[in-house]
């Protein structure tokens, strides 16, 4: 199906398929009709065109991304692949290279990626530490102007646990996250006032309305456990605000007992999870010469099983703590499938790159009932067979209605920086 070529007006694009999860049926794929005239799915009729039973998604909600990472790998490689490696080689190159300008141009080359492939709504956590929140939020701020009706943009501060104190320079990190309409982020470890920082990081998050994401317990060492006292606290403090949670790796190796008891008391405290297995793919269990055994891939099927809300997304792109990526969140739901095994246990994993998302950060819903916007992937493939067989370089991608333009934007824009 070639967009261009269509006559302009009312469509109604008939034979269509798409999972039914998303118009709240039982079942897998499902034939849907869908009229699109001035910008929007509409419940009335246009020129008919066949669309051979193509799959069609609402356009994608990315939850976790490193925007103001992403891209450095060509002057800042990891050199061994490894977790250390990664945060080692970021913080060099952060110090050294991350001006206002340098980052400002990374995300747009980042943004466009993903528009390009179908995503509507990104959150990105911004490394920082001082100096760089007051370098990194006032870009993100002018980003997600520049890219309002487009790409809605959330962000979250990211700083390691053992700077979050309400009394350090982390206070005045929260105060700019509020000042920018963002989320209170951290990333946590085994500390030895872990109890005490974890109701800082609430306490600090309450006094300033902000909603909370985390990165947790990227290990795959067993005694990094720190999720079940982020639960814990949270219930303890009676705090109500929206909690994601990132990463989650070391529950996969974890005694099962003491697992499932991690898990009954998020599903309690109503914890959103956001799992990123390509990330863990690349870092976890990485010894030079010894094949990984251990791939750090959380719990994402009894989490379900209790009802908690569980999403992927793609984490960090080209940068060293993930080489690859392109913010695609077809691939993202091409590898989780095949990584996690979504496929063969039921039909509703789609609301995972999609609906769940969407209502872990608080981004529209995405829709395909009459009063969307018509924002749509629509592939050339009939089935998940075809669909993750393939990349899907060919998908079409309307937004407010109309193709966009999918050309990716070339590497070679990014040069200068890189020297
Ligand atoms: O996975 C991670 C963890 C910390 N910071 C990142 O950029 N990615």
């Amino acid at each position: 199906m070639d967009f261009s070529v269509l006559p302009s007006g009312a469509l109604t694009l008939k034979n269509l398929r798409t999972p039914a999860c998303l118009l709240a049926q039982d079942g897998d794929l499902t034939s849907i009709e869908l009229t699109i005239e001035n910008g929007h799915i509409t419940s009335g009729k246009g020129t008919e065109v066949d669309m051979g039973g193509a799959m069609v998604f609402p356009t994608f909600t990315d939850m976790h991304t490193h925007l103001d990472k992403g891209h450095i790998w060509g002057r800042a490689p990891n050199r061994d692949g490894t977790f250390t490696g990664a945060l080692d080689t970021v913080a060099a190159d952060r110090a050294a290279n991350w001006s206002a300008e340098d980052v400002r141009r990374r995300m747009a080359f980042s943004l466009r990626c993903a528009f390009a492939h179908g995503t509507s709504a990104i959150r990105t956590h911004l490394d920082s530490l001082p100096p760089q929140d007051e370098i990194s939020f006032p870009v993100f701020r002018e980003m997600r102007a520049e890219w309002a009706g487009l790409i809605d943009l959330q962000a979250a501060c990211l700083v390691a646990i053992d700077n979050v104190s309400e009394d350090g320079p982390y206070a005045r990190t929260a105060d700019i996250v509020a000042e920018s309409g963002g989320v209170l982020g951290m990333v946590a470890f085994p500390v030895p006032d872990l109890r005490e920082r974890v109701r800082a990081f609430f306490r600090m998050a309450d006094a300033r309305g902000l909603e909370t994401d985390m990165h947790v317990d990227e290990s795959v060492d067993p005694t990094v456990a720190t999720l079940r006292v982020i639960a814990e606290t949270k219930l303890e403090m009676g705090v109500e605000m929206p909690l994601t949670v990132g990463h989650c790796c070391s529950l996969s190796v974890q005694d099962e007992a003491e697992a499932m008891q991690t898990l009954d008391l998020l599903a309690k405290a109503g914890i959103n999870v956001v799992s990123l297995p390509m990330c863990n793919m690349y870092l976890q269990d990485r010894h030079a010469h010894r094949t990984p055994r251990l791939r750090g891939v959380t719990l994402v099927h009894e989490m379900r099983a209790r009802g908690i809300n569980v999403s992927f997304a793609s984490d960090n792109t080209r940068d060293p703590f993930y080489a690859y990526g392109d913010l695609d969140m077809i691939e993202v739901m091409r590898q989780a499938t095949r990584i996690a095994h979504l496929d063969h246990t039921g039909t509703d994993w789609p609301h995972a790159f999609l609906t769940n998302p969407a209502r872990a950060c608080g981004f529209a819903a995405p829709s395909l009932a009459p009063g969307a916007p018509a924002d749509l992937v629509i592939c050339k493939a009939r089935s998940w067979t075809e669909l993750f067989a393939r990349p899907q370089s060919d998908r079409i991608v309307l937004r407010a209605g109309q193709a966009i333009d999918r050309a990716l934007p070339d590497y070679a824009e990014l040069d200068d920086l890189m020297r």
